[in-house]
This record gives C-alpha cells, structure tokens and sequence, in this order.
C-alpha cells in the first residue's frame, strides 16, 4: 500500500454552524497488484507495493474531526494497517482501494459489484444519481440566489445550510429560498446548532414552506430529543449522531426520518451500504453525501449511492467547491445529477493516471 498526502483548498470556505471548512486534507491510498482479492490484512506490506507499476486499487482517506479522526490518528492507522471503527477515515481509504481493486478484477463498475455483493437483493446499480446543490450560511438575498442559480442549473433538490445566525434570521433565508424555488426539493442542515426549543419552532416554521427535511437539528448526542421532533411536517434527517452511534442505536430509538450516509465517516463503502439497508429496513430512508472529499472518495460515494435502489437526491455535488483537485473529475454533474463512470472499477480508464 502506497499512501500519497494532499491538500485541497475549499474555492470558498463552506460556512456551516460549526465554522468554516477551508481545506480537504488527506491521503490517496494505492494498493499494490496482486492484492486487490485478497481480502487479507496483512497486505500493507511495502515489499509488494507495486512500485513499479500501476496500483491494482485506489482508496483515499481525507479526515475531517467532527465525523472522523484527525489527520494524525488517520496517518499512524494506516502506517500500521490498523483502521478500525475509531479511525473510519482510514479504515475507509483502505477499503475503497480493495473494492475499486476487487471490482476491476471481475471486469466490473464498482456499484454493480457493491450491489451484488451489498445488502440490498439487487443484482444492478443505478447509471446515475440525483444529486442536491449546497447553498452555504450567508444573507437572506444571498440564500435566495444561490438557490435560484441552483435551480437555474437543473437542480431539483437544494440543501441550506442554516444554524450559524439567529433563528428568526434563518427562517427569513428559507422563507427567500422557497420563494426562489417553489417547487424545488428544499432540504436544511442545522449541523446540530439548535436547542430543542428552537428546533421545535423552526421545524414548524420550515414546514410550512414544504421542506423535505431538516439535517442535525439538534446535537449529535440528543436522540431523544430528535425522536421528540419527528411528526411534525417535516423530516429529521441524522448526521453527526452517526459519528458516534450505530444506525440501528439511531434507529431503534426512532431519532431518524433520512440518515445522511458519509462513507468517509462512516468506514467505508461497506458500511454506507449497510446503513442505508439498516434505513430501509426500519421505514426510513438513506441519502448519500461526501465530507468534501477529491476526487477518488467522491467517485466512491458516487457508487455507494447507485447501489442504494431508489435512492433519493445525494449530497454528492461537492466537487465543485474544490479549488483543485487530484485529477479531472469523471463524474461531472449535469442537470441535477451525477452518471457513474463507464468502465470497470472507481472510472475505467479516466483515473489513469492516479494508479
Ligand atoms: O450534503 C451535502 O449537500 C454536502 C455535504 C455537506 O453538507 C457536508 C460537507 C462536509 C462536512 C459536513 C457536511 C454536512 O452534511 O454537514
Ligand atoms: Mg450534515
């Protein structure tokens, strides 16, 4: 296994409750050749990592603490092959790269092999995925344009950032984004900013205005509270609480409408799929993102979310907010949604040059 660091700058830093992101660092994860089906722990031996030829699988592991380990802790787990629940970040860099390595022995997309081999009885992943546009905090003005341009672009779902100013404040910015876009999928994400009082008036207030859901309105810890605000027009979406509890904990205590599935967060492609059939399993239902991922992890997620059946628009649309990126994106998005890649694997052949 060859590890490669990078760092990615935001375009703009994305304003959330919890303070701006500015930067992606990480690490692109090679697997050497002949490992790929090996399945085996002990493969991070640097004697057989492929020096001199192309990697057999590509896996990235960008951390981000709040969902996932520091860089550091993901560092020392991937120099000593230990990833594990407490370092999801790493633990899914090496998972992609066998997946993608897997998928690319069998002559086969990453999602259909993730969707024959996943939790969900399906033998066929989906060619494209629906996809929100991610309006971050700013002005009431500034929230109703970025909606509007989101919409003008063949965006059918948007997701609000709120939460980092006043309640009251907030709400004259949804109100602008649902008079921007009437009929638009509006989503919000509070990143766990509210009390249970304020969660209770915005919640009523947002649907009214017919959003589809609100993403973390309370702190990761209080499932109770989120359980208590379920039923009231609108949907509670989970994301944080996801860091530190299972999905089955978050649904069995009926804390979730939609769980928002990070694979980067959540330890890899294998987990985000197990989650989203946990969610379906329980009446819920399960949405896809990135932590502003490049462009391996993106793409990784991408396959994830085809093999979810039916899933709903995806948080997938964050290449963009990247000022550059470790190689052309091979998944652009077009008119609100994102086609997988032709080819075998992450992308075929448009990677190349990252193996
Ligand atoms: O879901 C999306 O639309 C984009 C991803 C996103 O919002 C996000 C990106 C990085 C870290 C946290 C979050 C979040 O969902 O809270
Ligand atoms: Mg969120």
């Amino acid at each position: 296994m060859r590890l490669e660091r990078f760092s990615l700058r935001l375009t703009d830093p994305l304003e959330t409750a919890n303070g701006p992101i500015e930067a992606r660092e990480g690490f692109l994860v090679r697997l050497g050749r002949g490992r790929g089906d090996s399945g085996d722990d002990n493969s991070d031996d640097s004697d057989d990592d492929g020096a001199d030829g192309p990697a057999s699988g590509l896996g990235e592991a960008t951390p981000l603490p709040g969902w996932t380990e520091s860089l550091d802790d993901c560092r020392a787990a991937l120099d000593d092959g230990t990833p594990d629940a407490t370092t999801p970040a790493a633990r899914h860099g090496v998972s992609l790269a066998r997946a993608d390595a897997d998928a690319r022995a069998a002559d086969e997309r990453l999602c259909d092999r993730l969707a024959a081999e996943g939790p969900f009885d399906s033998a066929e992943a989906a060619d494209a995925v629906p996809v929100n546009a991610t309006v971050g905090d700013g002005t009431p003005r500034e929230t109703a344009d970025a909606t509007h341009d989101a919409v003008e672009k063949g965006f059918d779902a948007v997701k609000i950032k709120v939460g980092a100013r006043e309640a009251a404040e907030d709400e004259q910015r949804l109100r602008a984004a649902r008079d921007a876009a009437p009929d638009a999928e509006l989503r919000a994400d509070a990143n766990g900013a509210w009390d249970r009082e304020t969660a209770r008036e915005m919640l009523d207030s947002v649907a009214d205005l017919g959003f589809a859901y609100v993403e973390q309105p309370l702190p990761a810890e209080d499932l109770s509270g989120l359980a208590s605000l379920r039923g009231r027009g609108v949907g509670v979406g989970v994301d944080e609480s996801l860091a530190s509890h299972s999905a089955r904990e978050v649904l069995a205590a009926d804390a979730a409408d939609v769980l928002v599935l990070k694979p980067m967060a959540l330890g890899g492609p294998d987990r985000a799929l197990d989650a989203a059939r946990a969610a379906r399993d329980a009446g819920a239902d399960a949405v896809v993102t990135t932590t502003i991922d490049a462009v391996v992890a993106r793409l990784g997620a991408l396959h994830v979310a085809a093999a979810v059946p039916d899933v709903r628009a995806c948080g997938l649309a964050t290449g963009s907010l990247l000022a550059d990126d470790l190689a052309p994106d091979p998944a652009p998005v077009r008119d609100g949604a994102m086609a997988v890649p032709e080819g075998t694997g992450l992308a075929g052949d448009a990677l190349n040059s990252l193996y």
